[in-house]
C-alpha cells in the first residue's frame, strides 16, 4: 500500500509541476468523474463499489491538496 501509495504521488507531483507551468487549474470534475466511473466499472466485487467510491474521492481530495499546497509554495518561493 504504502509503495503504490509513493508511487502515486510522484505522479502526483508531475501533474502539479504541468498545471504550475500550464498555468491550469488542479480540479477538473470532469476529469474525476471519469477516473471514478473508470476504476468503479473494473471493480471486481461490486458489493464493495459504495466503499471504493469513498476512497478514490478521499484519494482524490488528498491529491488536489497535495498539488494546492505545492504550487502556493512556488509562488511563494517566487516571489521572495
Ligand atoms: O489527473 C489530474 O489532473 C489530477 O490532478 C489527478 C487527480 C487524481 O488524484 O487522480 C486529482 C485531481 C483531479 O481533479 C483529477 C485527478
Amino acid at each position: 500500500m504504502r509503495v503504490l501509495f509513493e508511487k502515486r504521488m510522484d505522479c502526483i507531483q508531475k501533474v502539479a509541476e504541468y498545471k504550475f507551468n500550464k498555468n491550469e487549474k488542479i480540479f477538473d470534475q470532469s476529469r474525476e468523474q471519469s477516473v471514478i466511473e473508470k476504476n468503479l466499472k473494473l471493480l471486481e466485487k461490486q458489493e464493495y463499489k459504495s466503499a471504493y467510491h469513498d476512497f478514490l474521492q478521499v484519494l482524490m481530495d488528498s491529491s488536489k491538496d497535495y498539488q494546492k499546497d505545492w504550487i502556493a509554495s512556488q509562488k511563494a518561493d517566487s516571489h521572495e
